[in-house]
């Protein structure tokens, strides 16, 4: 079978998926696509090379007769209304994070998804299907470094755009810590706090950063993390799991050691998107996998409704100066861990 999908939103991302899946995914097609920017999306299916109809609006994609699923890669503002009628019309919905822009938003999805009684969405926290994350995961359940205590991290963007304001080093970039550790450690958060260390002179004038976070988990966990936006050297994403008998660390992405000019070297990449290229590549082949087996294996609704609580209670944190409890309903049977 070939899922054929209809894509909400052809910027810069949404672009990017339906390249890989025309290209170097298999068992699916884009039979469909939308945007605010209609100029774009006819744009886009003429670079792209597809035979997919260019509709006026989201819901015409979701409700269109030869569209089997959903990618919703708009802005985040969207996200809601898209995911809401993709689970109206029983559809299968993969959603970029974040999946709704606030807490409520995502509870209403998830109470949506409950009610129609079967798990139609994956949200893109796309860290999950990360070799270096998934190799790191296996050393922790195997016990290697026995329980873990501690962990420290670093989120370093090189610089971000204009676009990028307010609090987004928590809501845009720390999200995809918050998401990642609570699958690498198997557990939840129960309180946050943020602390602002001196400011560099090289950001926005209207811009924080750099920022430390400090979670701590239902088992007591400690996390610090820090998020730095313009970091100016790189693209850098640093994880130790510190445990009872050893330390772990994320894999540093591949790259040649050279000697050369009296120097030892290595390069470090400036891109988030190479980065991460293969775990998109994974996640969408998954996602893509399982859809079509009628099964739903990745990051779920509520675990976008967890990452938005906790994001919220970050960003409460930062500006209180306060430690923040995080508080959750109790996960219902519908999303136990798999
Ligand atoms: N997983 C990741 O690492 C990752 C990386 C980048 C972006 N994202 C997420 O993907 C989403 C898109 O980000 P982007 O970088 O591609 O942004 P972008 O601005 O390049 O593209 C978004 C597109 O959505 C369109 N759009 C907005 N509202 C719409 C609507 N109501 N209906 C149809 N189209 C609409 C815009 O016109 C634009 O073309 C965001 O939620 C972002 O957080 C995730
Ligand atoms: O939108 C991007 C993207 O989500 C990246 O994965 C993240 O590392 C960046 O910090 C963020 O700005």
């Amino acid at each position: 079978m070939t899922l054929q999908l209809g894509v909400i939103g052809t910027g810069a991302i949404g672009r990017d998926h339906i390249h890989r899946i025309t290209n170097k995914l298999s068992g699916a097609k884009i039979v469909a696509v939308t945007d605010v920017n209609s100029e774009q999306a006819h744009a886009v299916v003429k670079a792209e090379n597809i035979n997919a109809k260019v509709y006026k609006t989201g819901h015409d994609v979701i409700n269109a007769s030869d569209v089997d699923a959903i990618l919703v890669t708009s802005w985040g503002p969207s996200h809601e209304e898209f995911v809401l009628a993709s689970i109206a019309a029983g559809k299968p919905v993969f959603c970029e994070k974040p999946l709704a822009t606030t807490a409520a938003a995502c509870k209403r999805i998830v109470d949506a998804e409950i009610a129609h009684g079967k798990q139609l969405v994956q949200v893109g926290f796309m860290r999950r299907y990360d070799q270096g994350y998934r190799a790191l995961k296996k050393v922790i359940d195997n016990g290697q470094i026995g329980e873990a205590l501690m962990v420290h991290c670093a989120h370093r963007n090189p610089s971000v755009d204009s676009t990028y304001t307010g609090d987004m080093a928590l809501t845009d970039s720390f999200v995809h810590e918050i998401d990642v550790l609570r699958w690498l450690l198997n557990d939840d958060y129960i309180s946050a706090q943020v602390i602002l260390p001196r400011r560099t002179r090289l950001a926005d004038k209207n811009l924080q950063d750099p920022h430390f976070v400090l979670l701590e988990t239902k088992q007591g966990i400690r996390i610090d993390a820090e998020i730095f936006v313009t970091c100016k050297y790189g693209y850098d994403i640093q994880c130790q799991v510190v445990g009872e008998t050893g330390t772990a660390n994320l894999p540093e992405p591949l790259s040649v050691l050279m000697r050369s000019e009296a120097k030892l070297s290595t390069e470090i990449l400036t891109d988030w998107k190479k980065r991460f290229l293969s775990s998109y590549d994974s996640e969408l082949q998954e996602w893509i996998d399982s859809t079509i087996k009628g099964e739903m294996h990745g990051p779920s609704a509520w675990d976008g409704y967890f990452a938005s609580v906790t994001a919220d209670a970050c960003v409460a944190a930062k500006h209180s100066g306060n430690i923040i409890p995080i508080t959750m309903p109790e996960r219902p049977a519908f999303y136990a861990r798999k």
